[in-house]
Order: C-alpha cells, then sequence, then structure tokens
C-alpha cells in the first residue's frame, strides 16, 4: 500500500472552487476562508448559512450548475454535489489539468483527502486513516483535543515569538536549539498548569544572558496583559 502525503498547504490568496450549496459546501467553504483564500462557490442552490457569506462578501458566487469553465484560474477544488457524476466529472476534469481536488466521500475522484483536523491557535492536528475509517479519524480529533486544549495556543503565540527573539541576537545554534527545545516543553508544562508568571519567569531565565532580553520579556508582557492580569487564574485552573 502506498500512503497519502500528508503536508500543509500555503493557500493565502489563491482561487478555491467550491462545487454545491449544501451543508458540506458550507463546512468546506468556511475551512477554506480560514486559510485566506478567494472561494469561488458554483451551484444552483444554497442553503442559509451560504447565502449569508455571499451577501457578506466573503465568497464569489455562480448561480448554475458546475461548468468546465469553472477550474480556470482555480488552484484547488472541492466537489461538494450531491449527484456522483457531476462530482466524478469535476474530479476528472480537475485531475487532467493537474489541479488539486477533493470529491467529498468519492476517494477514487480525489488526488487529496481531506483529514480531521484539531486546531487551537497556530497548532493544527491532522488525522488520517488512508480512508479506511474517517469516523475512527473524528474519534481520534475528539480525544486528542482534549490532551491539546487552548492553551496550546497561548504558549505557541509565546514560542513563536521566542524564536524570532533568538534567531535575530543569538548566533550560535547550539544554544539556539538548546533554548527552544527545553522552552518549548516547560513553557507548556507551566502554562497548563495555569501558571502565566512562573512560565515568564522561566522565559526570562533562559534569556538572560542575551542584552535585549529585557525588552523582549517588557513587550511580551504588554502582549499578554490580559492574562498576566487573571490574578485568579493558577487557582482556577488547578481546581478544576
Ligand atoms: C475526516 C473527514 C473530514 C471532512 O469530511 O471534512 C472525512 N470524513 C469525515 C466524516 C465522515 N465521513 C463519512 C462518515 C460516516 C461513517 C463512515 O463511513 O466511516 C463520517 C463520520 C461522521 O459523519 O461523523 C462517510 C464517508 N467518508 C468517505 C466515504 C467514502 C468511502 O470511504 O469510500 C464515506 C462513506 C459514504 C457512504 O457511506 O456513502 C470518504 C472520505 N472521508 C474523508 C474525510 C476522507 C478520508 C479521511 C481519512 O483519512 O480517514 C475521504 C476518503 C475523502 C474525503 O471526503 O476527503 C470527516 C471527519 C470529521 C471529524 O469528525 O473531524
Ligand atoms: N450532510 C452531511 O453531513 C454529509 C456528510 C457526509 C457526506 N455527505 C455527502 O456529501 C454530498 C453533499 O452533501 P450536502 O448535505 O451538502 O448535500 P445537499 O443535497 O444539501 O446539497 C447539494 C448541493 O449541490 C448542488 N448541486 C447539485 N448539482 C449541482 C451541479 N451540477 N453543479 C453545482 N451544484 C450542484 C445543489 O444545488 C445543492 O446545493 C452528498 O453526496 C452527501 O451524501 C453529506
Amino acid at each position: 500500500m502506498y500512503y497519502h502525503y500528508p503536508v500543509a498547504l500555503r493557500l493565502k490568496g489563491k482561487v478555491c472552487l467550491v462545487v454545491g450549496g449544501g451543508q458540506v459546501a458550507y463546512r468546506k467553504v468556511l475551512s477554506l476562508l480560514e486559510c485566506g483564500t478567494k472561494v469561488k462557490l458554483v451551484s444552483p442552490q444554497l442553503i442559509e448559512e451560504l447565502r449569508q457569506l455571499v451577501e457578506k462578501g466573503k465568497v464569489i458566487y455562480f448561480q448554475r450548475k458546475f461548468t468546465e469553465k469553472d477550474l480556470d484560474g482555480v488552484f484547488l477544488v472541492i466537489g461538494a454535489t450531491d449527484d456522483r457524476q457531476v462530482n466524478s466529472r469535476i474530479g476528472e476534469l480537475a485531475q487532467k489539468r493537474n489541479l488539486l481536488v477533493n470529491i467529498v466521500d468519492q476517494p477514487e475522484d480525489c488526488n487529496f483527502i481531506v483529514p480531521a483536523i484539531h486546531r487551537t491557535g497556530a497548532l493544527t492536528i491532522a488525522i488520517t486513516t488512508e480512508g479506511k475509517s474517517p469516523a475512527l479519524a473524528g474519534k481520534i480529533r475528539r480525544e486528542l483535543a482534549k490532551y491539546y486544549p487552548e492553551v496550546y495556543g497561548l504558549a505557541l503565540d509565546w514560542l513563536g515569538e521566542i524564536r524570532s527573539f533568538v534567531q535575530t541576537h543569538l548566533s550560535d545554534q547550539r544554544s539556539r536549539r538548546k533554548i527552544l527545545i527545553s522552552l518549548a516543553s516547560d513553557l507548556v508544562e507551566l502554562l497548563k498548569k495555569g501558571q502565566i508568571h512562573q512560565a515568564l519567569e522561566r522565559v526570562q531565565l533562559s534569556l538572560a544572558d542575551i542584552p535585549e532580553s529585557e525588552k523582549f520579556i517588557k513587550e511580551l508582557m504588554s502582549k499578554n496583559k490580559e492574562w498576566l492580569e487573571m490574578r485568579d487564574y493558577s487557582e482556577d485552573h488547578q481546581n478544576r
């Protein structure tokens, strides 16, 4: 068996076509908008949720059936109609043009499948079962959501900033690596326990040898004012 090749696509500004106007198309449109795409939607009918997105100008809508010309200038295609033949035709035409194409529930017509996704802040965990059991992919997603709560998003915001800072101010690659690897683990553990002040002290300590770190910590504090002002956050969190 050959595996699917997992990637994380950068879709910002790309034109993506969604064909179909039901619940499934709506779910796909929302996930594409989250990635900053320009969504082109083709369907004779739309559910209310999609109609609202059109009214708000979030998607470009063509009220008609799919035609081959809809594929012009498109980077990625999702076929989500309730007509298997139409879906297969979209898959075939898109693959002829070497476009990325997913046809909902029809893996034979796709060149990529959509994994189950748990996302919090910058953390994205994608689960695929190679199409063997989407239901199990969904169950694993729900389980992982418990192990990777919101605080991972906050930890990643900090880690991202710390990483840019040390990349700019610390020329020795080995020291950078040491700091970043130990902080990745320690910060998450402290933040999970709600110990935000201790987490900040931990950052301070690990960057203490870098002269510019004082200013950096101040900036980090002002960006996280709301969290830091939640005096009871730690106790609240521990009592849960
Ligand atoms: C992950 C998720 C993402 C999403 O859709 O956004 C997704 N399916 C989800 C749910 C789900 N889909 C189905 C059920 C009913 C139970 C069951 O059949 O197991 C459930 C469970 C439910 O509804 O809770 C029915 C189904 N799905 C496919 C077929 C056709 C076939 O297998 O041949 C049939 C049978 C249709 C029929 O019987 O007629 C095919 C595909 N579905 C995939 C993705 C791709 C493989 C992903 C992987 O690697 O596993 C793939 C290959 C192509 C694609 O669609 O990309 C989303 C989880 C959302 C979440 O909970 O996070
Ligand atoms: N509803 C679900 O939760 C769910 C879950 C998994 C899979 N599915 C499957 O996904 C597909 C879509 O589901 P849905 O609930 O969104 O369906 P739906 O019936 O609500 O919507 C289908 C949409 O496709 C449009 N359409 C039909 N022919 C078209 C064409 N030639 N060109 C463009 N648009 C066309 C219709 O106007 C309609 O808006 C179905 O095959 C369904 O079996 C649905």
